[in-house]
C-alpha cells in the first residue's frame, strides 16, 4: 500500500493500514495551510484509491498542533543578529496587522525578554499551560530565559530540550495568529525537536556577509531543506557600516555575500540590515526599531512585509 504513495508525500505519512477493503492513512499536515492540507488529502485518496482491492480510503490529517503558522529564525553561526532580527520582525509584523507571539528557543543565550522589554517577568501557568507574557510592543513572548536561570540550560540533553520547547510552543498564546521562533545557532537538539514536534511553516535564515557565517548558514539551510521546511529567504545582517562621526562607509564583514549565496542556493534574498549603533542600542534597551518609522525601522518593516506575504500565501 505504501508503495502507491509518491516519494514526495511519503515523509508526511505516519501510518497506513488496510483492512476489509478500507485503507486508513494517518498523515502529518502540521504547519500546512488549509489548501495545502486539502490537496495532500486529495492526492493520498487518489493514489491509494487506485490500488487494486481498495474500496475506500480514509485519510486522517494530524493538523491539530500548530493551528497557527510557525516561522523559525535560524542561523548557522552565533552572534549574527538572529535574536535582534526576530524581535524586530515580530514588532514590524504586529504593525502590519499580525497577532504575533515570539518563542525564544535560544537555550544558550535567551535574549528576547531583554529585546522585547519583559525582563524579569515570569509567565504564570494556567492548568497545564504557560500563559505567554504581553510585551509593551504588542507581541507576546515566552522564553527559555523565563523558565530557567541564565546559563543553567546549557547542560540539557535532547529530551529535556524537547520538553521545554514544547512548553513554550504549546503555551497559551491567546489569539496569536503567527509564532516566530528564535532558534539557537547551529543544527542541534532544539532544531531537531522543533522539526519533529512542531513542523514550521517556513524558515528565515540570517547571516552576516562573511564567508564563514555563510558556510554555516548553508548548513542550517540544508537541515531545513532535508526536513522539507520551506525557506522564506536569506537576510544579510550587519551589512555595511556608516561611521556616525566621519560618515565614511565601510564593510567590516564584507559585501553582498548573502545575496550571492541566496542566488547560488536558489533561495529568495529578503534584504540587508546595516550594522548600526542605533540598532544595537535600541534593541538592547528593549525598544526594537522595527516598531517605529526610523530609517532603521524601515529595513525591518520591508523584511516583515515579505514574511507576511509568505504567511498569507500559505493560508490561502
Ligand atoms: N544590524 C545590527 N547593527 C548593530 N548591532 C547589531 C545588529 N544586529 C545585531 N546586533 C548586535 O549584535 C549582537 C548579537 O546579536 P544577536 O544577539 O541578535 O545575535 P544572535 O545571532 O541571536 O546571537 P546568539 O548566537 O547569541 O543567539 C547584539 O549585541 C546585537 O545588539
Amino acid at each position: 500500500m505504501r508503495q502507491a504513495i509518491p516519494a514526495e508525500l511519503s515523509d508526511l505519512v505516519r501510518s497506513v493500514k488496510f483492512d476489509g477493503g478500507v485503507a486508513t492513512i494517518i498523515a502529518d499536515a502540521g504547519g500546512m495551510g488549509r489548501s495545502a492540507a486539502a490537496q495532500l488529502q486529495r492526492e493520498l485518496e487518489q493514489d491509494v484509491g487506485a490500488v487494486e482491492g481498495v474500496e475506500e480510503v480514509r485519510v486522517a490529517l494530524m493538523a491539530d498542533k500548530p493551528s497557527r503558522p510557525i516561522i523559525v529564525v535560524g542561523s548557522g553561526k552565533g552572534g549574527v543578529g538572529k535574536s535582534t532580527l526576530t524581535a524586530n520582525l515580530a514588532v514590524a509584523l504586529a504593525k502590519l496587522g499580525h497577532k504575533v507571539g515570539v518563542v525564544d528557543a535560544d537555550i544558550y543565550g535567551p535574549s528576547q525578554p531583554t529585546l522585547l522589554d519583559v525582563q524579569g517577568e515570569r509567565p504564570r501557568a494556567e492548568g497545564q499551560k504557560l500563559v505567554a507574557t504581553d510585551s509593551p510592543h504588542g507581541v507576546k513572548v515566552l522564553s527559555m530565559g523565563q523558565l530557567v536561570e541564565p546559563g543553567r540550560a546549557i547542560a540539557w540533553r535532547g529530551p529535556m530540550v524537547g520538553n521545554a520547547l514544547s512548553q513554550l510552543v504549546d503555551g497559551d498564546w491567546g489569539d496569536t495568529d503567527l509564532l516566530l521562533v528564535d532558534l539557537p545557532p547551529g543544527t542541534g537538539d532544539v532544531q531537531l525537536s522543533m522539526l519533529k514536534n512542531n513542523k514550521p511553516s517556513g524558515a528565515v535564515v540570517v547571516s552576516t556577509p562573511q564567508d564563514l557565517a555563510l558556510i554555516d548558514a548553508t548548513r542550517a539551510i540544508d537541515l531545513f531543506r532535508q526536513a522539507k521546511v520551506p525557506i522564506v529567504g536569506l537576510v544579510e545582517n550587519m551589512a555595511g557600516y556608516l561611521c556616525p562621526h566621519c560618515g565614511e562607509a565601510s564593510d567590516p564583514f564584507g559585501q553582498g555575500g548573502a545575496r550571492k549565496a541566496a542566488e547560488e542556493l536558489d533561495l529568495p534574498f529578503l534584504g540587508q540590515v546595516p550594522l548600526a549603533m542605533e540598532i544595537r542600542a535600541a534593541s538592547d534597551a528593549g525598544d526594537p526599531p522595527g516598531a517605529g518609522d526610523s530609517e532603521h525601522g524601515q529595513h525591518f518593516v520591508a523584511l516583515a512585509a515579505q514574511v507576511s506575504a509568505f504567511v498569507k500565501a500559505g493560508k490561502s
